[in-house]
């Protein structure tokens, strides 16, 4: 099978080596479509790639019905409906550490140029006017940075900043004062930070609770001819705010790579001498545009092959560590997930899965999410995958519980999944044998030892006499043949169950001929 790759946006050729070696992957490049146009061709591939500039909407997920993966070149995923790809179980991963050290430089050359107003005596001389003295500027040693988010990029600006013999104070929640002491800085609430820096520079990503973060009281907490800088996300600093308050000779100047709309076109912002700017330029450098196509087209050629994403943004990331613990288990939990929703004839409430033995000391969060698949395609079709498992459960309203143990009844690992519907709770046990694979090793409450796999009839009937020949005849009237059965009871002449597994798969009219007989309560066929 061949994958179709579109990148959208324009993607380092030197980077995305790894998408051209692969024998089953096939690459066009379309960087000038627009919206429209994308959404008539991404119906015909499998994976996207873009950066910043293709904006990814729930349309593009509703028509790209193929579509497996979005990666996106780059940190800020904001250009993506992360939840519409969630839903329709798309991947998106991202490169969130390619570019880091290009965003940082773009900073400091930002700062640099703010505090000596390099852009607007380039643009004076360029215009023949020698102006020294509408250029005078300030020294950055001994002045306060204030730097909000301090993550990857936060975190090198701060020394680099240092560099420059500045004090640098930062506000972010996941610093502490010990790591704020090891890298020489200061570490204070957001109000200290805007309170006592010359300058601020803000490197959180854009969410709810950061779009306009530095807004009109913000600006009035700042001292007097603050600059501020924005080489992270248009919308973080109001950009009405920030106006008004060059305006108002608060803020003696703004550096800006980023904007609230993109392209920027004609603002007022632009206008102002004391702007400075440049075109979302942070990553545009040949390195990181290297950088992060490699490692985003890396992670496209692994979910393709089937394999864990090293950067996964709407799934959590396991350590490659873990995942190989727990590999071995993943047909399995899906398999008992499969079972057991076949068994039930309601939709499931609940889904409880208890994990024993040596699962009990590990993470099998990817495998509950496995489980999860595994029951809702029966409900949800081939739809469900691990990206979108635990989202479409919670949209069900179905609750997920996840409990573990170490006793395990004699078996080294067991894995129980219990789902309960608005009338009845079932229940199924597996276990991973050494050297022979997955088993079914309990149904109920009646022990049974079936590969999970195949075709197989799961009869629920009275311990009587003649109940399973009377079965095996029937069956083998509709040419139907026994590979192996199990047959379990409660007690003597009470409940008991026989596990078949066949050839081929029963139909229907089997399956009430089945019923029919005498002593029997009730039938399943389950295909895994
Ligand atoms: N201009 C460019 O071309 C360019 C290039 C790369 C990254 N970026 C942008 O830079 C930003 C930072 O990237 P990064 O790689 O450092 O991300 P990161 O995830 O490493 O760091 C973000 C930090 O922001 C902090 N944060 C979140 N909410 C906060 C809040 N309300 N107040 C204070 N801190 C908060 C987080 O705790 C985190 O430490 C992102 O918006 C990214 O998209 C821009
Ligand atoms: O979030 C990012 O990685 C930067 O904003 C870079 O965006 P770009 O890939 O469009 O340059």
């Amino acid at each position: 099978m061949t994958f179709r790759i579109l990148i959208s946006d324009p993607l380092s050729e030197d980077g995305i080596f790894p998408l051209r070696e692969a024998d089953n992957i096939e690459v066009v490049m379309e960087t000038d479509l627009t919206n429209d146009q994308l959404l008539e061709r991404i119906k015909d591939f499998d994976g996207l790639l873009v950066r910043s500039q293709t904006q990814v909407t729930k349309e593009v997920f509703a028509h790209g019905e193929k579509l497996k993966v979005i990666g996106r070149a780059g940190v800020g995923v904001d250009n993506i409906d992360l939840e519409a790809a969630t839903e329709a179980g798309v991947i998106v991963v991202n490169a969130p550490d390619g570019n880091t050290n290009s965003a940082a430089e773009h900073t400091m050359a930002m700062l640099m140029s703010l505090a000596r107003k390099i852009p607007q005596a380039y643009y004076a001389l360029k215009q023949e006017r020698w102006d020294r003295k509408s250029h005078v500027g300030v020294e950055l040693k001994n002045k306060t940075l204030g730097i909000v988010g301090l993550g990857r990029i936060g975190a090198e600006v701060a020394t680099r900043a240092k560099g420059q013999r500045m004090n640098v104070i930062a506000y972010d929640p996941f610093l502490t004062e010990e790591k704020a002491e090891n890298m020489g800085i200061e570490c204070g609430t957001i109000e200290e930070v805007l309170k006592a820096a010359d300058f601020i520079t803000v490197h959180t990503p854009l969410l709810k609770e950061t779009k306009h973060l530095i807004n009109q009281d913000a600006f009035d907490l700042m001292k007097d001819s603050v600059r501020v800088i924005n080489c992270a996300r248009g919308g973080i600093i109001d950009e009405d705010a920030l106006y008004e308050a060059i305006m108002a000779k608060k803020v003696a100047g703004a550096a800006l790579d980023v904007f609230e709309e993109e392209p920027i076109s004609n603002h007022k912002l632009l206008e102002l001498p004391e702007v400075i700017a440049t075109p979302h330029l942070g990553a545009s450098t040949v390195e990181a545009q290297e950088n992060v196509a490699i490692d985003v087209s890396r992670d496209v050629v692994n979910i393709l092959s089937g394999g864990v994403p090293q950067n996964p943004v709407n799934l959590p990331a396991v350590p490659q560590d873990i995942m190989s613990e727990i590999e071995p288990y993943f047909h399995l939990s899906e398999k008992l997930g499969a079972f057991l929703a076949r068994l039930v004839e309601e939709a499931a409430e609940e889904i409880n899965i208890y994990y024993a033995g040596e699962l009990s000391e590990l993470e099998v969060a990817p495998l509950t999410r496995n489980t999860v698949k595994g029951v809702l395609k029966r409900y949800l079709g081939d739809h469900v995958n691990d990206v979108n498992a635990a989202y479409l459960a919670e949209k069900k309203s179905i609750i997920i519980n996840e409990n573990k143990t170490s006793t395990t009844k004699g078996f080294t690992n067991l894995i129980t999944v219990e789902v309960k519907t608005k009338s009845e709770t079932r229940k199924v046990a597996g276990t991973l044998l050494n050297g022979y694979g997955a088993r079914i090793i309990k149904v109920d409450n009646y022990r049974v030892d079936v590969i999970p796999e195949g075709h197989m009839v799961l009869v629920h009937h009275k311990d009587q006499p003649g109940a399973i020949g009377r079965v095996g005849t029937t069956l083998a009237k509709d040419n139907i043949n026994i590979a192996t059965m199990q047959v379990g009871r409660s007690d003597v002449g009470g409940d008991a169950i026989m596990m078949l597994t066949v050839d081929k798969q029963v139909e229907q009219t089997g399956l009430e001929l089945l019923k029919e007989l005498e002593d029997i309560y009730k039938v399943t066929a389950v295909t895994l």
